[in-house]
């Protein structure tokens, strides 16, 4: 069959995303991969697929799948590509809509200088929420946060937060993210046997109370460019440890990111760009 996509960014973390209201889609994970493969399909770190919401109040249904073929719960930087795409697009002539994720609904809005702001929703932080097995270790107290023991063999042990933004994320506070284990340490983390869906590997730079620098790698892609949910994990956790105050600005390898959260309980506010690079269509 032939598929029509738009290949978008949003700070360099790529996507293919695929309206499936107005074409039929009968996809499995072979399939998602091959268009996800950088060499072999069109290349992206996840495909986004739009559907119409079944549900009353809901604009649209949002689905994720990893470059690895995998469905998961929650994209940030795709959240804001899917609001420029349904807009673009003439699916909707709303600026703020609602959208239905695996792991919830998200609003995302379409601002007047072309940026997108999604309320993202309130992060998780019992660590049987995330989900992270946390039995027989003695977690660190930082502040409101704790920190939890990984053993990584031969590379040590690090310190983790653990934070659930709809999909799970492992974030910790390094001296330099340009010299930070991202490609050695990463790998162990994402399948570290105390996350049972494995996770996204976060390492954080603290530049100023309202700045990081953030590389993640994640679960299902390895490293990218930027990661929405990453970016509101790692603020999450930097402001629970006492390291940061709202809003923080994220420098990220692809781009800036900022995010805004007013702590326990309040859902976490992503911002930030989406571009869409081009436009095609696949044999697949
Ligand atoms: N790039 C994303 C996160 C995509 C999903 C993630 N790899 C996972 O498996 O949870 C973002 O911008 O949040």
């Amino acid at each position: 069959m032939k598929l029509k996509f738009t290949k978008m960014h949003g700070a360099g973390n790529d996507f293919v995303v695929i309206d499936a209201i107005n074409q039929q889609l009968d996809l499995g994970p072979e399939q998602w991969r091959r268009l996800a493969d950088r060499r072999f399909g069109v290349g992206a770190d996840q495909i986004l697929v739009v559907e119409k919401s079944g549900e009353p109040g809901v604009d649209f249904r949002y689905r994720i799948f990893n470059n690895d073929g995998g469905e998961v719960e929650q994209c940030g930087n795709g959240s804001r590509a899917f609001v420029r795409f349904v807009f673009d697009k003439g699916l909707t002539r709303e600026r703020s809509i609602r959208v239905q994720t695996m792991s919830g609904v998200i609003a995302p809005r379409l601002e007047a200088d072309g940026n997108i702001t999604v309320d993202m929703g309130a992060p998780r932080l019992e660590p049987a929420e995330v989900p992270f097995d946390s039995s027989g270790l003695a977690g660190q107290a930082q502040g409101r946060d704790t920190l939890w023991p990984l053993a990584l063999g031969a590379d040590g042990e690090v310190m983790v937060s653990v934070v659930s933004m709809g999909n799970p994320h492992a974030v910790q506070v390094v001296g330099d993210v340009d010299t930070a284990p991202v490609a050695e340490t990463g790998p162990l983390i994402e399948h570290h046997p105390r996350f049972p869906k494995r996770v996204n590997a976060g390492y954080m730079q603290l530049v100023d109370r309202h700045h990081i620098r953030l590389r993640v790698f994640e679960r299902g892609a390895g490293e990218t460019l930027a990661c929405g949910t990453g970016s509101c994990a790692a603020v999450v956790a930097g402001i629970r440890r006492g390291l940061l105050e709202s809003p923080v600005r994220v420098s990220a390898r692809g781009g800036e990111l900022s995010i805004a959260w007013a702590g326990e309980g309040e859902p976490v506010y992503l911002s930030g760009p989406a571009v869409t690079v081009f436009e095609g269509e696949i044999e697949i």
